[in-house]
Protein backbone atom coordinates (compact mmCIF):
# COMPACT_ATOMS: atom_id res chain seq x y z
CA UNK A 1 0.00 0.00 0.00
CA UNK A 2 1.30 3.09 -0.95
CA UNK A 3 2.46 5.35 1.99
CA UNK A 4 0.19 8.60 2.33
CA UNK A 5 1.43 11.74 4.05
CA UNK A 6 -0.30 14.67 5.34
CA UNK A 7 0.27 18.88 5.90
CA UNK A 8 -1.52 20.47 8.66
CA UNK A 9 -1.95 24.27 8.31
CA UNK A 10 -1.14 26.22 11.50
CA UNK A 11 0.95 26.71 14.17
CA UNK A 12 2.59 24.85 16.70
CA UNK A 13 1.88 20.84 17.78
CA UNK A 14 0.77 22.32 21.67
CA UNK A 15 -1.90 23.98 20.01
CA UNK A 16 -3.22 21.46 17.84
CA UNK A 17 -4.35 19.02 21.39
CA UNK A 18 -5.11 15.95 22.66
CA UNK A 19 -5.75 14.49 19.60
CA UNK A 20 -2.01 14.99 18.39
CA UNK A 21 -0.38 13.39 21.89
CA UNK A 22 -3.08 10.81 21.08
CA UNK A 23 -1.65 9.92 17.81
CA UNK A 24 1.91 9.86 18.94
CA UNK A 25 0.75 7.00 21.33
CA UNK A 26 -0.47 4.84 18.31
CA UNK A 27 -4.36 6.68 18.81
CA UNK A 28 -5.53 7.63 15.65
CA UNK A 29 -8.51 9.15 14.64
CA UNK A 30 -10.82 7.72 12.05
CA UNK A 31 -9.14 9.90 9.21
CA UNK A 32 -5.27 8.66 10.12
CA UNK A 33 -6.28 4.42 10.85
CA UNK A 34 -3.43 3.57 8.85
CA UNK A 35 -1.47 5.30 11.72
CA UNK A 36 -3.35 3.00 14.25
CA UNK A 37 -0.95 1.30 16.65
CA UNK A 38 2.23 2.67 14.62
CA UNK A 39 5.26 4.49 16.30
CA UNK A 40 5.42 8.06 15.67
CA UNK A 41 7.80 10.56 16.47
CA UNK A 42 7.77 14.03 17.14
CA UNK A 43 10.21 17.00 15.69
CA UNK A 44 9.40 20.23 17.45
CA UNK A 45 10.70 22.97 19.78
CA UNK A 46 9.74 21.66 22.66
CA UNK A 47 11.32 18.32 22.23
CA UNK A 48 14.92 20.14 21.15
CA UNK A 49 14.11 22.41 24.27
CA UNK A 50 14.19 19.63 26.25
CA UNK A 51 17.06 17.87 24.97
CA UNK A 52 18.89 21.79 25.63
CA UNK A 53 17.53 21.77 29.22
CA UNK A 54 18.95 17.54 29.57
CA UNK A 55 22.41 18.67 28.29
CA UNK A 56 22.76 22.10 30.77
CA UNK A 57 22.18 19.92 33.38
CA UNK A 58 24.38 16.51 33.38
CA UNK A 59 26.33 18.09 29.45
CA UNK A 60 26.73 14.81 26.75
CA UNK A 61 23.89 15.36 24.86
CA UNK A 62 23.14 12.28 22.78
CA UNK A 63 22.35 15.18 19.83
CA UNK A 64 26.09 16.18 19.30
CA UNK A 65 27.90 13.41 20.34
CA UNK A 66 32.15 14.01 20.61
CA UNK A 67 31.70 17.73 21.15
CA UNK A 68 33.26 19.14 23.99
CA UNK A 69 31.09 22.54 24.08
CA UNK A 70 27.26 22.71 25.05
CA UNK A 71 24.00 22.41 23.04
CA UNK A 72 23.48 25.64 23.85
CA UNK A 73 26.07 27.42 22.18
CA UNK A 74 25.28 25.53 18.89
CA UNK A 75 23.14 27.91 16.02
CA UNK A 76 19.49 27.51 15.93
CA UNK A 77 20.25 25.70 12.65
CA UNK A 78 22.52 23.47 13.86
CA UNK A 79 20.63 22.20 16.43
CA UNK A 80 17.69 21.61 14.46
CA UNK A 81 19.37 19.34 11.68
CA UNK A 82 20.86 17.51 15.01
CA UNK A 83 17.56 16.36 16.14
CA UNK A 84 15.87 15.44 12.99
CA UNK A 85 19.35 13.05 12.64
CA UNK A 86 18.95 11.72 15.96
CA UNK A 87 14.91 11.25 15.33
CA UNK A 88 15.52 9.51 12.22
CA UNK A 89 18.04 7.23 13.44
CA UNK A 90 15.24 5.67 15.73
CA UNK A 91 13.47 5.03 12.37
CA UNK A 92 9.55 5.65 13.26
CA UNK A 93 6.67 4.78 11.30
CA UNK A 94 5.87 8.25 11.16
CA UNK A 95 7.33 11.40 11.78
CA UNK A 96 5.73 14.26 12.40
CA UNK A 97 7.15 17.52 12.07
CA UNK A 98 6.45 20.86 13.80
CA UNK A 99 7.31 23.66 11.54
CA UNK A 100 10.85 21.57 10.55
CA UNK A 101 12.37 24.74 8.00
CA UNK A 102 11.72 27.63 10.61
CA UNK A 103 15.46 28.84 11.30
CA UNK A 104 17.24 26.57 8.86
CA UNK A 105 19.01 28.62 5.78
CA UNK A 106 18.36 27.87 2.40
CA UNK A 107 21.34 24.90 1.87
CA UNK A 108 19.90 23.29 5.06
CA UNK A 109 16.70 23.61 3.76
CA UNK A 110 17.25 21.13 0.78
CA UNK A 111 19.38 18.75 2.39
CA UNK A 112 16.46 18.31 4.65
CA UNK A 113 13.91 18.48 1.95
CA UNK A 114 15.82 15.58 0.29
CA UNK A 115 16.46 13.46 3.12
CA UNK A 116 12.64 13.89 3.97
CA UNK A 117 11.64 12.87 0.48
CA UNK A 118 14.03 9.43 0.94
CA UNK A 119 12.54 9.24 4.12
CA UNK A 120 8.92 9.61 2.74
CA UNK A 121 9.31 6.32 1.18
CA UNK A 122 8.82 3.99 4.20
CA UNK A 123 7.84 6.85 6.40
CA UNK A 124 4.40 8.42 6.88
CA UNK A 125 5.30 11.98 7.41
CA UNK A 126 2.85 14.86 9.16
CA UNK A 127 3.99 17.92 8.35
CA UNK A 128 2.63 20.86 10.65
CA UNK A 129 3.81 24.02 8.22
CA UNK A 130 2.92 28.14 8.41
CA UNK A 131 4.45 28.28 5.56
CA UNK A 132 2.82 27.57 1.89
CA UNK A 133 6.12 26.83 0.33
CA UNK A 134 7.12 25.24 3.05
CA UNK A 135 4.80 21.93 2.37
CA UNK A 136 6.43 19.36 0.68
CA UNK A 137 5.93 18.06 -2.52
CA UNK A 138 5.04 14.24 -1.81
CA UNK A 139 2.44 15.59 0.99
CA UNK A 140 -0.90 14.39 -0.85
CA UNK A 141 -3.64 15.75 1.58
CA UNK A 142 -4.42 18.87 4.18
CA UNK A 143 -6.02 18.48 7.49
CA UNK A 144 -7.77 21.30 8.84
CA UNK A 145 -7.73 20.79 12.87
CA UNK A 146 -9.39 23.23 15.07
CA UNK A 147 -10.32 23.07 18.81
CA UNK A 148 -8.50 19.56 18.48
CA UNK A 149 -10.94 18.11 15.87
CA UNK A 150 -9.95 17.50 12.54
CA UNK A 151 -12.92 19.84 10.66
CA UNK A 152 -11.66 19.22 7.20
CA UNK A 153 -9.73 16.77 4.93
CA UNK A 154 -8.72 18.35 1.44
CA UNK A 155 -6.32 17.70 -1.45
CA UNK A 156 -3.29 20.01 -1.45
CA UNK A 157 -4.55 21.79 -4.74
CA UNK A 158 -8.08 22.25 -3.03
CA UNK A 159 -5.54 24.26 -0.23
CA UNK A 160 -3.55 26.17 -2.21
CA UNK A 161 -5.74 29.28 -3.32
CA UNK A 162 -4.63 32.98 -3.26
CA UNK A 163 -3.85 34.95 -0.70
CA UNK A 164 -5.34 38.70 -0.57
CA UNK A 165 -3.75 42.47 0.47
CA UNK A 166 -3.13 42.89 3.69
CA UNK A 167 -4.21 46.08 6.32
CA UNK A 168 -1.04 48.08 6.53
CA UNK A 169 -1.05 48.24 2.66
CA UNK A 170 -3.84 50.94 2.59
CA UNK A 171 -2.17 52.79 5.76
CA UNK A 172 -0.78 56.10 4.78
CA UNK A 173 1.70 57.11 7.24
CA UNK A 174 2.89 56.52 11.25
CA UNK A 175 2.56 58.49 14.01
CA UNK A 176 5.78 61.27 14.49
CA UNK A 177 8.66 60.63 16.53
CA UNK A 178 7.89 61.87 20.05
CA UNK A 179 11.47 63.42 20.77
CA UNK A 180 14.35 64.29 18.38
CA UNK A 181 17.66 62.43 19.10
CA UNK A 182 19.91 64.99 19.20
CA UNK A 183 23.75 64.93 17.20
CA UNK A 184 23.03 61.95 15.70
CA UNK A 185 25.93 61.57 13.35
CA UNK A 186 25.38 59.96 9.53
CA UNK A 187 27.09 56.82 10.32
CA UNK A 188 24.95 55.50 13.04
CA UNK A 189 27.23 51.95 13.14
CA UNK A 190 30.48 51.27 11.82
CA UNK A 191 33.01 48.10 12.15
CA UNK A 192 36.43 48.15 10.54
CA UNK A 193 38.24 44.58 9.96
CA UNK A 194 36.18 43.18 13.27
CA UNK A 195 36.50 39.75 13.85
CA UNK A 196 35.04 37.85 16.84
CA UNK A 197 35.91 34.45 17.79
CA UNK A 198 34.91 31.81 20.33
CA UNK A 199 38.04 29.98 21.75
CA UNK A 200 39.72 28.88 18.38
CA UNK A 201 36.56 28.66 16.59
CA UNK A 202 36.68 31.41 14.44
CA UNK A 203 33.13 33.31 13.80
CA UNK A 204 33.16 36.27 11.91
CA UNK A 205 36.37 37.84 9.73
CA UNK A 206 37.63 41.36 9.17
CA UNK A 207 34.01 42.67 8.82
CA UNK A 208 33.49 45.91 7.48
CA UNK A 209 29.58 47.18 7.48
CA UNK A 210 28.60 50.62 7.74
CA UNK A 211 24.81 51.73 8.44
CA UNK A 212 23.79 54.87 7.64
CA UNK A 213 20.22 57.26 8.91
CA UNK A 214 17.57 56.21 7.19
CA UNK A 215 19.28 53.08 5.45
CA UNK A 216 17.21 49.54 4.87
CA UNK A 217 19.40 46.30 5.24
CA UNK A 218 18.50 42.88 5.11
CA UNK A 219 20.89 40.80 6.60
CA UNK A 220 21.10 36.95 5.24
CA UNK A 221 23.72 34.50 6.02
CA UNK A 222 23.56 30.36 6.42
CA UNK A 223 23.49 29.05 10.24
CA UNK A 224 25.81 29.99 12.14
CA UNK A 225 27.46 32.26 10.21
CA UNK A 226 27.29 34.49 12.64
CA UNK A 227 24.03 36.64 12.03
CA UNK A 228 23.27 36.91 15.55
CA UNK A 229 27.16 37.12 16.80
CA UNK A 230 27.11 40.39 14.88
CA UNK A 231 23.99 41.99 16.00
CA UNK A 232 24.73 41.28 19.40
CA UNK A 233 27.70 43.37 18.71
CA UNK A 234 25.55 46.30 18.33
CA UNK A 235 22.90 46.12 20.55
CA UNK A 236 23.98 43.55 23.19
CA UNK A 237 26.05 43.41 25.83
CA UNK A 238 28.84 40.83 23.96
CA UNK A 239 32.17 41.21 25.54
CA UNK A 240 33.64 40.57 22.35
CA UNK A 241 32.49 44.19 21.38
CA UNK A 242 34.55 46.22 23.28
CA UNK A 243 38.43 46.36 21.87
CA UNK A 244 37.57 46.15 18.32
CA UNK A 245 37.06 48.86 16.14
CA UNK A 246 33.28 49.33 16.42
CA UNK A 247 31.51 52.39 16.66
CA UNK A 248 28.14 52.99 17.45
CA UNK A 249 26.38 56.85 17.00
CA UNK A 250 29.96 58.09 16.68
CA UNK A 251 31.61 56.69 19.85
CA UNK A 252 34.00 53.82 19.69
CA UNK A 253 32.08 50.73 21.83
CA UNK A 254 33.12 51.18 25.73
CA UNK A 255 34.18 54.30 25.54
CA UNK A 256 31.48 56.51 25.14
CA UNK A 257 28.33 56.16 25.95
CA UNK A 258 26.99 53.20 28.67
CA UNK A 259 24.90 50.19 26.93
CA UNK A 260 22.18 51.66 28.55
CA UNK A 261 22.39 54.76 26.64
CA UNK A 262 22.96 53.18 23.16
CA UNK A 263 20.03 50.65 23.85
CA UNK A 264 17.75 54.40 24.08
CA UNK A 265 18.55 54.68 20.15
CA UNK A 266 18.16 51.52 19.20
CA UNK A 267 14.75 49.52 18.65
CA UNK A 268 14.85 45.76 18.82
CA UNK A 269 12.44 42.66 18.23
CA UNK A 270 12.76 38.91 17.93
CA UNK A 271 10.31 36.47 18.38
CA UNK A 272 11.81 35.29 21.31
CA UNK A 273 10.68 38.77 23.17
CA UNK A 274 6.66 37.48 23.20
CA UNK A 275 8.28 35.05 26.23
CA UNK A 276 9.84 37.73 28.30
CA UNK A 277 6.59 39.52 28.45
CA UNK A 278 4.50 37.97 31.11
CA UNK A 279 2.98 40.35 33.75
CA UNK A 280 -0.27 41.66 33.25
CA UNK A 281 0.14 45.10 31.15
CA UNK A 282 -2.27 46.20 28.58
CA UNK A 283 -1.18 46.25 25.21
CA UNK A 284 -1.68 50.17 25.56
CA UNK A 285 0.66 49.46 28.42
CA UNK A 286 3.03 47.72 25.91
CA UNK A 287 3.32 50.80 23.35
CA UNK A 288 3.84 53.29 26.40
CA UNK A 289 6.99 51.26 27.71
CA UNK A 290 8.44 51.63 24.89
CA UNK A 291 8.54 55.42 25.15
CA UNK A 292 10.71 54.23 28.27
CA UNK A 293 13.02 51.68 27.28
CA UNK A 294 10.75 49.77 30.13
CA UNK A 295 9.85 46.13 30.16
CA UNK A 296 6.66 47.22 32.42
CA UNK A 297 5.21 50.35 33.26
CA UNK A 298 5.89 51.59 36.83
CA UNK A 299 5.10 55.26 36.89
CA UNK A 300 1.27 56.58 35.28
CA UNK A 301 2.20 57.90 31.67
CA UNK A 302 1.61 61.43 30.56
CA UNK A 303 -0.91 62.64 28.55
CA UNK A 304 1.15 62.93 25.76
CA UNK A 305 2.57 59.64 25.79
CA UNK A 306 -1.08 58.01 26.19
CA UNK A 307 -1.96 60.23 23.01
CA UNK A 308 0.59 58.66 21.13
CA UNK A 309 0.40 55.23 22.26
CA UNK A 310 -3.21 55.34 21.12
CA UNK A 311 -2.45 57.22 17.64
CA UNK A 312 0.07 54.20 16.94
CA UNK A 313 -2.73 51.32 18.46
CA UNK A 314 -5.31 53.24 15.32
CA UNK A 315 -2.11 52.48 12.44
CA UNK A 316 -1.24 48.97 13.91
CA UNK A 317 -5.04 48.04 13.35
CA UNK A 318 -5.45 47.19 16.90
CA UNK A 319 -7.60 49.65 18.38
CA UNK A 320 -10.14 47.79 20.10
CA UNK A 321 -7.43 46.00 22.09
CA UNK A 322 -6.28 49.18 23.60
CA UNK A 323 -7.22 47.47 27.00
CA UNK A 324 -6.28 43.79 26.63
CA UNK A 325 -4.07 41.95 28.09
CA UNK A 326 -0.72 41.54 26.10
CA UNK A 327 0.11 37.81 26.73
CA UNK A 328 -3.95 37.29 25.83
CA UNK A 329 -3.22 38.31 22.29
CA UNK A 330 -2.69 36.18 19.21
CA UNK A 331 1.10 35.72 18.37
CA UNK A 332 0.58 37.81 14.98
CA UNK A 333 -0.96 40.54 17.14
CA UNK A 334 1.60 40.18 19.96
CA UNK A 335 4.66 40.63 17.56
CA UNK A 336 2.61 43.60 15.61
CA UNK A 337 2.46 45.45 19.28
CA UNK A 338 6.34 44.27 19.97
CA UNK A 339 7.32 45.87 16.57
CA UNK A 340 4.94 48.95 17.78
CA UNK A 341 6.61 49.32 21.12
CA UNK A 342 10.04 49.30 19.45
CA UNK A 343 9.33 51.81 16.70
CA UNK A 344 7.40 54.82 18.86
CA UNK A 345 10.21 56.27 19.77
CA UNK A 346 11.84 56.19 16.16
CA UNK A 347 14.79 55.09 17.56
CA UNK A 348 18.02 55.44 14.97
CA UNK A 349 18.09 51.65 14.28
CA UNK A 350 15.52 49.27 14.40
CA UNK A 351 16.97 45.80 14.70
CA UNK A 352 14.45 43.01 13.86
CA UNK A 353 16.07 39.78 13.96
CA UNK A 354 13.93 37.14 11.88
CA UNK A 355 10.58 38.81 12.54
CA UNK A 356 8.61 36.26 10.16
CA UNK A 357 9.98 33.16 11.83
CA UNK A 358 7.62 30.35 12.22
CA UNK A 359 4.37 32.98 10.63
CA UNK A 360 2.11 31.61 8.31
CA UNK A 361 1.66 33.03 4.98
CA UNK A 362 -1.32 35.81 5.61
CA UNK A 363 0.50 36.45 8.87
CA UNK A 364 3.90 36.56 7.64
CA UNK A 365 2.51 39.32 5.13
CA UNK A 366 1.15 41.61 7.77
CA UNK A 367 4.30 41.78 9.34
CA UNK A 368 6.41 42.72 5.65
CA UNK A 369 3.53 45.10 5.10
CA UNK A 370 4.39 46.39 8.28
CA UNK A 371 8.25 47.03 8.53
CA UNK A 372 7.74 48.43 4.60
CA UNK A 373 5.40 51.48 6.08
CA UNK A 374 8.15 52.13 8.65
CA UNK A 375 10.92 52.26 5.96
CA UNK A 376 8.97 54.63 4.13
CA UNK A 377 7.83 57.15 6.25
CA UNK A 378 10.44 57.18 8.85
CA UNK A 379 14.20 58.27 9.06
CA UNK A 380 15.00 54.90 11.21
CA UNK A 381 17.34 53.05 9.69
CA UNK A 382 15.85 48.82 9.64
CA UNK A 383 18.54 45.94 10.15
CA UNK A 384 15.92 42.90 8.78
CA UNK A 385 17.20 39.42 9.47
CA UNK A 386 15.89 36.35 8.16
CA UNK A 387 16.92 33.31 5.98
CA UNK A 388 13.99 33.78 3.56
CA UNK A 389 14.03 36.22 0.65
CA UNK A 390 10.53 37.69 1.79
CA UNK A 391 8.27 38.81 -1.24
CA UNK A 392 7.59 42.24 -1.25
CA UNK A 393 10.18 43.10 1.57
CA UNK A 394 12.06 45.38 -1.11
CA UNK A 395 15.41 46.48 1.22
CA UNK A 396 17.64 48.72 -0.41
CA UNK A 397 20.58 46.95 0.58
CA UNK A 398 21.86 43.26 1.81
CA UNK A 399 24.84 42.50 3.74
CA UNK A 400 25.94 39.08 3.62
CA UNK A 401 27.98 36.38 5.57
CA UNK A 402 30.10 33.94 3.86
CA UNK A 403 31.64 31.62 5.97
CA UNK A 404 34.80 30.45 5.32
CA UNK A 405 37.72 28.32 7.55
CA UNK A 406 38.92 31.66 9.26
CA UNK A 407 35.43 32.61 10.26
CA UNK A 408 32.18 34.51 8.36
CA UNK A 409 33.46 37.21 5.64
CA UNK A 410 30.81 39.81 4.65
CA UNK A 411 29.70 40.66 1.63
CA UNK A 412 27.38 43.71 0.00
CA UNK A 413 24.68 42.60 -2.31
CA UNK A 414 22.93 43.89 -5.34
CA UNK A 415 19.22 44.09 -5.10
N1 LIG B 1 29.25 31.06 23.38
C1 LIG B 1 29.63 30.37 22.31
N2 LIG B 1 30.66 29.49 22.37
C2 LIG B 1 31.08 28.81 21.28
N3 LIG B 1 30.52 28.93 20.06
C3 LIG B 1 29.49 29.78 19.92
C4 LIG B 1 28.99 30.55 21.04
N4 LIG B 1 27.96 31.31 20.58
C5 LIG B 1 27.82 31.03 19.26
N5 LIG B 1 28.73 30.12 18.88
C6 LIG B 1 28.92 29.59 17.51
O1 LIG B 1 29.12 30.72 16.68
C7 LIG B 1 28.60 30.44 15.38
C8 LIG B 1 27.69 31.62 14.97
O2 LIG B 1 26.48 31.56 15.71
P1 LIG B 1 25.28 32.58 15.47
O3 LIG B 1 24.20 32.19 16.41
O4 LIG B 1 25.81 33.98 15.54
O5 LIG B 1 24.89 32.23 13.98
P2 LIG B 1 23.57 32.62 13.15
O6 LIG B 1 24.05 33.05 11.80
O7 LIG B 1 22.77 33.61 13.95
O8 LIG B 1 22.84 31.22 13.08
P3 LIG B 1 21.29 30.81 12.90
O9 LIG B 1 20.85 31.33 11.58
O10 LIG B 1 21.28 29.33 12.92
O11 LIG B 1 20.55 31.42 14.06
C9 LIG B 1 27.89 29.11 15.46
O12 LIG B 1 28.71 28.10 14.89
C10 LIG B 1 27.71 28.87 16.94
O13 LIG B 1 27.73 27.49 17.21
Amino acid sequence: MKIKHYGIPGTDVSLKGRWMQELLIGNAPAELQELQGKKGLLFSKVVLDKFIEEDAKHGNSVLVTGENRSLRTFSSGEKRKALLNYLLLQEPDFLVLDNAFDSLDKTSVKALRSSLERVSVETAIIQLFNRQEDLLPFIGSILRVENQDITNLMSVSEFLEARGQTAFSAISTIPPAPNVFSEIPEALVKMNEVSVSYKEKAILKNINWEIKKADFWQLIGPNGSGKTTLLSMIYGDNPKAYGVDLYLFGSKKGSGESVWEIKKKIGYFSPSLTELFTRRNSVLEMLISGLRDSIGLYQKPSDKEVRTAKAWLKVLGIESFSGAIFTGLSELQQRIVLIGRAMIKHPALLILDEPTNALDDKSALEIISLIKLIARESETAIIFVSHRKEKGLEPKKIYQLIPTENGSIGEILPV
